[in-house]
């Protein structure tokens, strides 16, 4: 039976929805009929109140409890989300215009992959033991508490996830605020973990603005913060975060190259610039939206990008034919148009694309833009729409300069068939995720985050166990006490 897209309730509190209509209205906006489909209510102080409250209550015995005891509600959770992948890819499809051809296979199966994993791992959680002559050290990796876990719009079921379920292994508590965007799947990744066993206030969802995710993260019963969000936000967070001195982890937004050399295979390079572009509509932190292209491949990749741009099909992304949708909301477009007009205006050359389709929806043809050089505007600022900009380039040392200029350090990529030149500028590379010969992965068993302005912290991989967990260090001695008097 498929999901109702209006949400029993705005918030999912003590193991049950709940709902207080005194909190300001959000409206879900479909990005294809540009109509309201849902509405929830962003959270009241007294929301905010009992979701912290339950959160708390609730960890001291979930910590309690054995790693494989947390963990098998995890996998119970992945299991169950796998079940209804159909209907969870349909509401991700409604909540963001992505088309369902990728949610099938990118969104709900992500975050059951991420229970999955951090579900296999909570057993194996351990501390040390370090011996000192006949003294000893042990180490206790224990929880941090409380976690607030804050999201972006464009991947809603998964960052619900990617935070929840290494949080939840560690034995933490979540209360975790979506998008505002989009407000509907997180609910569904925390009614699914309550169905698999997870205690009543594990894992909550409140609803609500940044006034909300500010309200949560200065609350003192609050140990940490995970943020997906832009690097403005990040700022933001990271210094009220400060204040408290919390735990953090900034996954923050990108700029990030993709280096094509001559040598490459131009189908894969290609097809490597297509996914690190235009996949959900190009609304992804780790695009490589900057494409270094040698100059003897440069007019090949055009003209081969051009041709294959010919079978994008954009339509209902309900239409599992359909490979491109709309952006999120009008703000969205609003912004991407003004970058594509910005990059007409500094000279960048327009090779195709640029226009908004002329129908229903916040539809953006892909653009592709050449002759870009690295101080323009659509070189520099992030963009988050179906914007690719070709800049050329001559030779390594030069290009991985230019790879590097910039304040953000999200993602990088490199086609070359030349071994050592590949694993050369992966080394050099100021990036926290490098691709060679393809671009855009991001399975849960490998670190995925940022450097520089990029992030804080990695999520996924036995990595993300150390940001969810602090170790107690345990001193036995075994000898008598020597004390100076
Ligand atoms: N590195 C990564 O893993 C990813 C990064 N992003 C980045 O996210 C951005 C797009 O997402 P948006 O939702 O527009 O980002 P945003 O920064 O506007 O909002 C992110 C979240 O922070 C909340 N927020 C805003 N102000 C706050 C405050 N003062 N205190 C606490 N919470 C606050 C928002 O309500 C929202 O839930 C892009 O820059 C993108 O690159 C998106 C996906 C993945």
């Amino acid at each position: 039976m498929a999901y109702e897209i209006q949400p029993k309730a705005s918030h999912f509190i003590d193991g049950a929805y709940v709902e207080d209509t005194a909190g300001t209205p959000i409206r879900v906006i479909c990005p294809v009929s540009e109509e309201e489909i849902a509405r929830v209510y962003a959270a009241t102080p007294a929301i905010i109140e009992q979701a912290l409250a339950s959160a708390k209550r609730a960890q001291v015995a979930w910590a309690a409890m054995t790693g494989t005891e947390r963990g098998r509600v995890l996998r119970r959770a992945a299991d169950i989300i796998r079940d209804r992948n159909y209907d969870l890819s349909v509401l991700e499809t409604n909540d963001t215009g992505k088309p369902l051809q990728e949610t099938l296979v990118a969104d709900a199966t992500s975050a059951a992959d991420a229970l999955e994993y951090f579900g296999g791992l909570a057993g194996a959680l351990t501390g040390e033991h370090v011996q000192l002559g006949e003294d000893f050290v042990y180490t206790r990796r224990e929880a941090l508490g409380v976690c607030v876990g804050i999201g972006a719009w464009n991947y809603p079921t998964q960052i619900a996830a990617w935070k929840g379920a290494p949080a939840l292994a560690c034995g933490n508590a979540m209360v975790f605020k979506p998008s505002e965007t989009t407000p509907l799947c997180a609910l569904k990744v925390a009614e699914i973990l309550h169905e698999a066993g997870a205690p009543a206030g594990i894992y909550n969802v409140v609803q609500g603005m940044g006034e909300v995710g500010h309200a949560l993260i200065t609350d003192p019963r609050v140990a940490k913060v995970s943020l997906t969000g832009s690097v403005p936000t990040g700022r933001k967070v990271y210094a009220t975060a400060a204040e408290g001195i919390r735990h953090v982890t900034m996954e923050l937004g990108g700029k990030s190259p993709l280096v094509i050399f001559d040598d490459a295979d131009l189908e894969d390079a290609v097809g490597g610039a297509i996914l690190g572009n235009f996949y959900s509509s190009g609304q992804v932190c780790s695009n490589g939206t900057r494409v270094f292209v040698q100059k003897g491949i440069k007019d090949a990749f055009l003209k081969r990008l051009a041709d294959r741009l010919q079978d994008v099909k954009m339509g209902d992304p309900l239409d599992e034919s359909v490979n491109f949708g709309p952006l999120v909301n009008a703000k969205q477009l609003d912004i991407v148009q003004g970058f594509i007009a910005k990059g007409i205006e500094e000279g960048a050359r327009l090779v195709c694309g640029g226009e908004r389709e002329k129908r229903a929806g916040y539809f953006l043809q892909p653009t592709v833009f050449a002759d870009v050089s690295d101080d323009m505007t659509i070189a520099r600022d992030e963009i988050f729409g179906p914007v690719l900009s070709v800049l050329d380039f001559e030779d390594e040392v030069e290009v991985l300069a230019r790879a590097n200029n910039t304040d953000f350090g999200l993602a990088a990529g490199v086609f070359t068939n030349d071994l050592g030149r590949a694993h050369r500028m992966v080394a050099g590379f100021e990036a926290g995720t490098c691709y060679i010969n393809t671009y855009n992965l991001a399975p849960v068993e490998a670190p995925f985050g940022g450097s520089k302005l990029s992030g804080v912290g990695r999520e996924n991989s036995k990595n993300a166990v150390d940001h969810y967990s602090e170790m107690k260090s345990v001193y036995v001695s075994m000898t008598a006490v020597e004390a100076p008097f």
